[in-house]
């Protein structure tokens, strides 16, 4: 069972502990939104951690989800999490599974669930951050299945940039950051496992009313304008408590 877990030495916890006082308030709404378990076992004692609120963000190759997550992070304090960045560490290491990372990224194809889930899981435990957003995953029913057993919780949020083929295709031909996956045939591919296997995903949470469908065209401002309104009830709700102490 998923636990998150305090890596600082008592020096550093006691230093921490003062800045977890100033933020209790700031976090409290978000944890009254968690759908996680809030205290969790291991080995029979309970952990004082409680389980993040947890955003997927979801859309085809190129409709803007980290860009996005940028303006997430900068506007609620969010801890952003991309799956794809990730990977591409994990392949630059060149950790055990670099190179069928590298080929799998490069045939547009989806990672083993367990390698993908194990990197986010250690993100989400070195993190102090009661928000986190997870960019580019799940990407299949299987990563999602998966994500649930292994962390045992479920998205709190789920956003789903909705972008028209063409412009998904102009974005990432003229993204220019080097990636080994932004040229027409890797792009091609990954579209159809986009189709096939990540739309599943979004109507799965659609059917369970988690889904924030965003029309993810205009200017990134514009996109962000759709975004704002997902998560100020939260914010405005902290604020509420925070003034009630
Ligand atoms: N609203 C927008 N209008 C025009 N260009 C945009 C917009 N949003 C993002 N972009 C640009 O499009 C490119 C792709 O954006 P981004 O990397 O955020 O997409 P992504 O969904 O994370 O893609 P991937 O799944 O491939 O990682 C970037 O160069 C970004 O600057
Ligand atoms: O959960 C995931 C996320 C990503 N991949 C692989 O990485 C590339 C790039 O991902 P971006 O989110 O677009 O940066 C993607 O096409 C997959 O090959 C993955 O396997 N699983
Ligand atoms: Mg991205």
């Amino acid at each position: 069972m998923w636990r998150r877990v305090n890596p600082l030495s008592p020096w550093i916890s006691s230093f921490k502990s003062s800045i977890v006082k100033q933020q209790v308030s700031k976090s409290k709404i978000w944890e009254t939104f968690t759908t996680g378990i809030p205290l969790q076992e291991e080995g029979g004692t309970l952990s004082e951690c409680r389980t993040p609120f947890i955003t997927f963000v979801l859309g085809g190759p190129g409709s803007g989800k980290g860009t996005q997550c940028e303006k997430i992070v900068e506007t609620f304090g969010f801890k952003h999490l991309s799956a794809g960045d990730l990977l591409r560490r994990e392949i630059v290491s060149h950790s055990q599974y670099g190179s069928m990372i590298l080929n799998t990224i490069r045939e547009g194809r989806i990672v083993p669930s367990e390698v993908t889930i194990k990197l986010i899981q250690r993100e989400i435990e070195a993190s102090d951050n009661d928000k986190i957003l997870i960019d580019g995953f799940p990407r299949t029913e299987e990563n999602r299945i998966a994500f649930e057993q292994i962390i045992g919780t479920e998205p709190d949020v789920v956003l789903f940039f909705d972008c028209p083929e063409e412009e998904m295709v102009k974005r990432v031909l003229s993204r220019n950051q080097g990636r080994i996956d932004d040229n027409i045939d890797t792009m091609k591919k990954r579209l159809k496992v986009f189709t096939a296997l990540c739309l599943p995903v979004i109507d799965y949470y659609a059917d369970k009313g988690k889904l924030h469908k965003i029309r993810a065209v205009g200017t990134v401002d514009e996109v962000f304008e759709q975004v704002r309104p997902i998560f100020t009830p939260y914010e405005e709700s902290e604020q509420l408590i925070s003034l009630g102490e």
